[in-house]
């Protein structure tokens, strides 16, 4: 399959690395261009061996899918130069957050076009993939893009009213993680764990605790207090996570993500415009 990536940043790094990883795609056929940062797109040829180019119609020439990887402010500009060059042969897919079906088949009618929320475990075949498809999307295209997002991880066809929601938990998610294993670091130092082994025993302990979630049937609660005994150490440390509304606070930090989704699907590129 001929790939087109408009934008060059994280997202459209991870999944790059992540289709080249196990030689899902041939990365000669894997095409990158960005606005302006000829550096940046050096760096992914030399890296990944991914085709570049600055000249936007040369790319799309015979392209099967163009993904549309760069900000949602940025989208409709990036497409413009491109619209009397597509046809109902070439797929368009987002994973940018917000944007809707609908405002990309307003600028192109021709094409079919495809919503998904991917996230940067790509890189490490490890994302969660939604996607959501416009009415033009044929059965054997469907068939093409799910098998492109399987190579990277895993993949749930959803409604598209559920696309803001997932950018919220799983697109956004992976930062909330990151987050809170940076936490879990710095409280390693404080108790004279030095980082460099307290990074290696946290991310093994998050991957411990998500594969039992996704291997048996208990409840994160249901895991919790199985780890909880009366008076131990795992009270105490949820007395404080109690005491300072974390949980509340973790609620509305989706809630909030979930919002700014929706807005920039709206065309409020700043948070200014809340
Ligand atoms: N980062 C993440 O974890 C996730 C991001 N997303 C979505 O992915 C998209 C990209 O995010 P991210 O990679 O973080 O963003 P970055 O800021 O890292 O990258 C944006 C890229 O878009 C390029 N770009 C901007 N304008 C144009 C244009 N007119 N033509 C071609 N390329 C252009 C930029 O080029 P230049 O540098 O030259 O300006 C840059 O390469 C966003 O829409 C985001 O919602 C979705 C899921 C997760
Ligand atoms: O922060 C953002 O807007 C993007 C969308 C999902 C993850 N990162």
């Amino acid at each position: 399959m001929k790939i087109t990536m408009i934008g060059a940043g994280s997202m459209a790094e991870a999944l790059i690395a992540g289709w080249v990883k196990e030689g899902s795609l041939n990365p000669a056929e894997i095409f990158v261009t960005n606005r302006e940062d000829n550096s940046r797109l050096n760096q992914l040829k030399d890296h990944y061996r991914v085709s570049i180019s600055r000249d936007i119609l040369e790319l799309t020439d015979k392209t099967d899918i163009v993904i549309l990887s760069c900000k949602p402010k940025d989208w409709e500009s990036a497409l413009k130069p491109l619209i009397p060059h597509l046809n109902e042969k070439t797929m368009i897919a987002s994973v940018m957050a917000g944007v809707t079906i609908t405002s990309i088949e307003e600028l192109v009618p021709v094409s079919p076009v495809i919503r998904t929320m991917p996230n940067t475990s790509a890189a490490v075949l490890a994302s969660m993939t939604s996607i959501s498809y416009g009415a033009q999307v044929s059965s054997s295209q469907k068939a093409a893009v799910e098998s492109l997002f399987s190579y990277i991880g895993e993949t749930a066809v959803l409604e598209e009213t559920m696309m803001d929601a997932v950018t919220a938990l799983t697109g956004t998610g992976p930062a909330y993680i990151y987050y809170l294993m940076e936490s879990m670091e710095k409280a390693a130092a404080n108790i004279g764990v030095p980082a460099h082994i307290g990074r290696d025993l946290v991310a093994q302990t998050l991957i411990g605790a998500s594969r039992r979630v996704q291997e048996e049937e208990s409840t994160p609660a249901e895991l919790y207090k199985q780890i909880m005994s009366p008076g131990g150490t795992t009270e105490a440390g949820f007395d404080v996570l109690k005491e300072r509304q974390v949980q509340e606070a973790i609620i509305d930090c989706i809630g909030s993500a979930y919002e700014r989704s929706q807005q920039l699907g709206k065309g409020k590129t700043s948070l200014k415009q809340r």
